[in-house]
């Protein structure tokens, strides 16, 4: 079963296309096997493209600096893998709803519909820390991302899922592609962050605690198709929270990046990685590299599937820089919860800033 054949069963209640009135008329869904795929980025992007084999701490930092953002390719993560893990992903997202919202929620955890205009993600179901999108006390239509997910810690080893024998092959087949791939992740943040670290002279120590693997988690996403596709967000703009974040798109699209004062469609290029700085390295390397500002659209007819990575540094190691009051990663989350609770959106940076205080 494709998701094309079964919208209403599988898209949790609030994305169904008369939900609520909010979306009216019909909902115009090409299925999968018919549609016409002309390709709508003909064009190359001009994203900076790092080789991972071949790549030195100069031009690395060139791009980390201008950008905060580029495209990884020789990343030795195999094509099979990849389409392995889209693939199930695809099965377990058209599974029903209520199938998905039954899950266990460890080592997995469902979410649909995190709230917008902040990144802490907190998911209908249950908090869910970290990467992208999350925010704001109202959960309606316009406020919310247009998505549904799972989180995927990676400091958890596989646990038995306790399901129906199909449903549990089926998680258990994709949990471990997730394993694997997450370590692959694990591999390329290392790497990344030395050769970043070389780059920004960090001592040996910073370097250390200021990327932590065990923090290190994956959100698989679907974003669901949406009749008032330019009314409404995947993801809003917003600056991840990590160290470093890695996503890996499907050939649909959506993703956009904020440079030079314009908005960047991010073209999917089959088997490439989107590797993106967080605020966690704007910091450590004292506003030298970006934190860059994105965004996700989505489509009135087509679903998009992405798998990010996000890294952080350790809880408590201490950010110094001379920008910033020392922080740590444990006192952001904390002053950004609070930014959520009581005005509705995150802060972030600027809350430590030493010239900017707010
Ligand atoms: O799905 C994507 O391409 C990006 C997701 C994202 O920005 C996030 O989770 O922070
Ligand atoms: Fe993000």
């Amino acid at each position: 079963m494709t998701a094309s054949d079964n919208t209403e069963s599988s898209y949790p209640p609030l994305f169904r296309p008369n939900h609520g009135g909010a979306e009216t008329g019909e909902h115009h869904h090409t299925p999968k096997s018919a549609r016409p795929e002309p390709d709508p980025y003909p064009d190359s992007d001009s994203l900076p493209v790092i080789d991972f084999r071949d790549t030195s701490p100069s031009d690395l930092g060139r791009v980390c600096r201008e950008w905060g953002v580029f495209r990884l390719v020789n990343h030795g993560i195999p094509a099979a893998l990849l389409s392995g893990l889209h693939e199930y992903a695809d099965k377990v997202f058209s599974l029903s709803f209520e199938t998905k919202r039954a899950f266990p929620t460890s080592p997995m955890l469902y979410f649909w519909g995190s709230p917008a205009l902040s990144m802490s993600a907190n998911a209908h179901q249950q908090t869910v820390g970290g990467g992208g999108g999350g925010g704001g006390a109202n959960c309606v239509q316009n406020n919310i991302n247009w998505l549904e997910g799972f989180n995927v810690p990676l400091n958890k080893t596989t646990s038995d899922f306790q399901m129906s024998d199909s449903e549990e092959a089926l998680l258990q087949s994709f949990r471990s592609l997730l394993e694997e791939y997450g370590a692959h992740q694990t591999r390329l943040a290392k790497s990344l962050f030395k050769t970043m670290a070389e780059d920004l002279n960090f001592p040996p120590n910073k370097s250390k605690s200021y990327l932590s693997p065990p923090t290190g988690f994956l959100r698989v996403y679907r974003y669901l198709r949406c009749h008032m596709a330019e009314q409404r967000w995947g993801i809003n703009s917003h600056t991840d929270s990590s160290v470093i974040s890695i996503i890996h798109q499907d050939q649909i699209g959506g993703l956009q990046i904020f440079n030079n004062n314009k908005w960047l469609d991010v073209k999917p290029i089959r088997d490439s990685l989107i590797v993106n700085l967080g605020d966690m390295m704007q910091a450590m390397s004292d506003d030298i590299y970006t934190s860059v500002t994105h965004r996700v659209k989505v489509h009135v007819e087509k679903e998009r599937i992405s798998i990010g990575y996000f890294v952080f540094p350790d809880e408590d190691a201490v950010i110094e820089s001379s920008n910033y009051e020392p922080f740590s990663y444990a006192d952001f989350q904390a002053k950004k919860e609070i930014d959520l609770k009581t005005i509705g959106i995150k802060i972030g940076l600027p809350r430590f800033r030493i010239d900017r205080p707010v």
